[in-house]
């Protein structure tokens, strides 16, 4: 079994991501983590933040030499925009002075930081945060709600992909598939494994260069009218075994651990596995994917509209999960909201922020899938080294009767 964790705050000095249950021998390097936290900072429509910050990534334990040694892993990225905020995010007790007054830096936005955050956005944490942890200032809720907490989940996302593609040769891949109102057409290529680095290059990970242009051209669009925007992102994941997760129980469906994970991750409102939404539009006749036997032999799905799982496990074919993901909640043009200090209307806090998140999300939502298949698969071929896991799933596979096959 896998678990995961992750602890740290937006402007805090780190973020820390802890793993544990990865069998010893998953070959991992700190150059492929900081490879996958910098696709994480891609994408059109990201805030002034992505420039300047970096993500500062050191494997505090867990791996020796390039390979995991069975133990919990924990990654830590540093933030290195933290000395700007050793005051706001002290650990211990700061003089109140100290917040409420130029911090000694004599800069305006230093100041600024420094204020109580009493103007909650709609659509944030903010106020119901406030509201439940009984806080005057938005400050604490918002450190922990932010989507930074997302590039630790990606570093963690690194380990799995690693173990999946390592014991079953899985691969995965995300892209965009929306972007606001522009979409990419329904018949547009579906990209594979190999067209990771095609992504990586495109700027809002679209390969369909025609939709690209058109979602680049949204984003500049809603930026100029001081708004924000949303989209839809779809994680493949090829190379499946079939029989991950179980029909047995509604918390061991991979289905429901998949929706669960990809859920979890801030801002996404919606999660469908393969054709979903659109299969409920279908009579059955057209909804569901006839076993057909393959021109090699093999047993197949004519069709691939569930998505890669049946019953609740994994059924041998491509699986895809799409993630909506609303609009960013910092609207420039700031909405309607109460100062919680007067009682007073007012408008939102607005500080800077993203204009459009949906390109990273598409890579949090990869670490997440990734996160989940690792330990769907660990459950199934359990071992405690990388080649005893792989023999138990070469064992598992030939077990299955040829004409199953
Ligand atoms: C990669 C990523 C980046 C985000 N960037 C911002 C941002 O700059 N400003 C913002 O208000 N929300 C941003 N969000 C969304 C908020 O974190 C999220 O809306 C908030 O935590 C409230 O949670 P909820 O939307 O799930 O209700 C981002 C989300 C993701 C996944
Ligand atoms: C820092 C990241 O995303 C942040 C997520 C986020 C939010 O509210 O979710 C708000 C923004 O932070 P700030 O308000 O400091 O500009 C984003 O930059 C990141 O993804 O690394």
């Amino acid at each position: 079994m896998l678990r995961w964790m992750t602890a740290g705050e937006s402007h805090g000095q780190a973020l820390v991501g802890v793993l544990e249950g990865l069998p010893a021998g998953v070959g991992i390097t700190t150059g492929q983590v900081r490879d996958a936290l910098a696709r994480r900072r891609l994408g059109h429509g990201r805030g002034s933040r992505m420039s300047f910050e970096q993500d500062e990534v050191r494997v505090l334990s867990g791996v020796r030499h390039g390979l995991t040694m069975g133990g919990p892993v924990a990654i830590e990225i540093g933030n290195t925009e933290w000395p700007k905020w050793e005051t706001v995010m002290a650990a211990d007790p700061v003089p109140r002075e100290a917040l409420l007054v130029d911090a000694g830096t004599g800069d305006e936005r230093e100041i600024a930081r420094n204020r109580r955050l009493t103007r909650p956005r709609p659509g944030h944490a903010d106020l119901v945060g406030m509201q439940k942890y009984h806080l005057d200032d938005a400050r604490p809720i918002l450190e922990r709600a932010s989507a930074r907490e997302t590039a630790a989940r990606v570093a963690l996302g690194t380990l799995a992909a690693a173990l999946l593609e390592q014991v079953a040769g899985v691969r995965l891949v995300s892209h965009v598939v929306a972007i606001g109102p522009v979409a990419v057409p329904d018949d547009a290529p579906v990209p594979g494994p190999d067209d990771v680095a095609a992504l990586d290059a495109d700027p809002v990970r679209c390969l369909d260069a025609t939709s690209s242009a058109a979602m680049v051209a949204e984003i500049d669009a809603c930026q100029k009218d001081g708004d924000t925007l949303g989209g839809v992102v779809e994680v493949l994941a090829y190379g499946l075994p079939p029989g991950l997760g179980s029909h047995v129980s509604s918390d061991r469906r991979l289905d429901s651990r998949l929706a669960g994970a990809v859920m979890g991750i801030q801002a996404v409102k919606g999660v469908e596995i393969g054709d979903g939404f659109r299969t409920a539009t279908r009579r059955g006749s057209a909804a569901h994917d006839e076993i057909v036997r393959g021109a090699d032999g093999r047993i197949r799905r004519a069709t691939n509209r569930a998505g890669g799982t049946e019953g609740g496990m994994s059924n041998g074919e491509p699986l895809r999960v799409r993630a909506a993901m609303k609009p960013i909640s910092t609207v420039p043009r700031a909405l309607a909201t109460v100062d919680v200090a007067t009682g007073a209307e007012a408008r939102a806090i607005h500080q800077r922020s993203d204009v459009c998140a949906v390109p990273p999300a598409a890579v949090v939502a990869e670490a997440m899938v990734a996160l989940v298949l690792a330990d769907a698969l660990l459950e199934k071929v359990g071992g405690d080294s990388v080649s005893e896991s792989a023999r138990n799933l070469r064992g598992y596979l030939e077990a299955i009767p040829e004409h199953q096959r």
